[in-house]
């Protein structure tokens, strides 16, 4: 299995950081870089890396380092605000995204799970009916067996099963964010795009959660945001350090929560700053 390593000379701050890419693992998602610009100012620079398919990978760095931003980029959601202006390729499975216009096709292939739940306020089966119904399915048994098979893969299944037809926000908070993860799963994504999914849960819910995402990596290519580094230690296979837009550092998580090449990484994982 080879090993790329890409040096990256970071002129700006007259240093020089090393980003490990392990290249001989399938990358089901490759960017290369990509800048991306708000109006006039610049919220990422040159980031390039591939996320290896079937694992999940966290993004962790301080408060508006550009992670979520670029986590909107691999769905395309950034398309949405005005003024945003996109540079570099962005490749899912050989197909660069930017070049494509089917954007729905892209978001049914890249589903997304946010912050806070959002459930749409119906039932927890019309929630999780609602992508597939819009897809055109409306065969009852095929609806019934997605929405099962959906629930049962958020692991959320036996806690509703007997009040799929009553409000879907009558959930706890972590059983909702649960249910959305399922109404992700309906739409029979290959990637799962997670923005602090569990920041607005108890820690209960949020180890359901956890223990979701590292069971759902078998199906699925996740790409995690988090500001929980026990988080990102204990869900992710690698992880990518992100700083004012940058990827500073780019490695197997236990490399870079035990031995990270750079003192920014270093000082940012033992919460010296952030
Ligand atoms: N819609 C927008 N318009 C203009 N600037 C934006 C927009 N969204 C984000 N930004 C800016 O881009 C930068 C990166 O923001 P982003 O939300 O991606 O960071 P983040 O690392 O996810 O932060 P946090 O951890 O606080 O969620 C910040 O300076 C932010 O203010």
């Amino acid at each position: 299995m080879s090993t790329t390593v890409i040096e990256r000379n970071n002129a700006e701050k007259g240093n020089f950081s090393q980003m490990k890419q392990h290249s001989g693992e399938a990358a089901k998602i490759s960017v290369t870089d990509l800048n991306l610009f708000y109006g006039e100012k610049q919220a990422l620079y040159n980031v390039s890396l591939g996320i290896q398919e079937k694992k999940v990978t966290a993004l962790i760095g301080p408060s508006g380092c550009g992670k979520s931003t670029f986590l909107r980029t691999l769905n395309r959601m950034n398309d949405l605000i005005d003024g945003v202006k996109i540079t570099g390729d962005i490749v899912v499975d050989s197909e660069n995204i930017y070049q494509s216009n089917d954007v729905i096709k892209l978001r049914t292939k890249v589903g997304m799970v946010f912050q806070k739940p959002n459930l749409f306020p119906m039932s927890i089966y019309d929630n999780v009916a609602y992508g597939p119904r819009m897809q055109g399915i409306k065969n009852k048994k095929e609806l019934n067996k997605i929405v099962e098979e959906s629930l049962r893969g958020a692991a959320i299944w036996d806690e509703v099963k007997d009040r799929l037809k009553t409000s879907a926000l009558g959930l706890s908070g972590g059983q909702q964010q649960r249910v959305c993860i399922a109404r992700a799963i309906a739409m029979k994504p290959e990637i799962i795009l997670m923005d602090e999914p569990t920041s607005a849960l108890d820690p209960i819910s949020t180890l359901k959660v956890e223990e979701l995402i590292t069971h759902m990596k078998k199906d699925y290519t996740i790409v995690i945001v988090t500001h929980n580094m026990q988080q990102a230690a204990r869900v992710s296979d690698k992880t990518a350090f992100f700083l004012n837009g940058e990827i500073i550092e780019y490695d197997e998580t236990d490399h870079i929560f035990s031995m990270p090449q750079d003192q920014r990484t270093k000082d940012y994982v033992t919460g010296r700053f952030g």
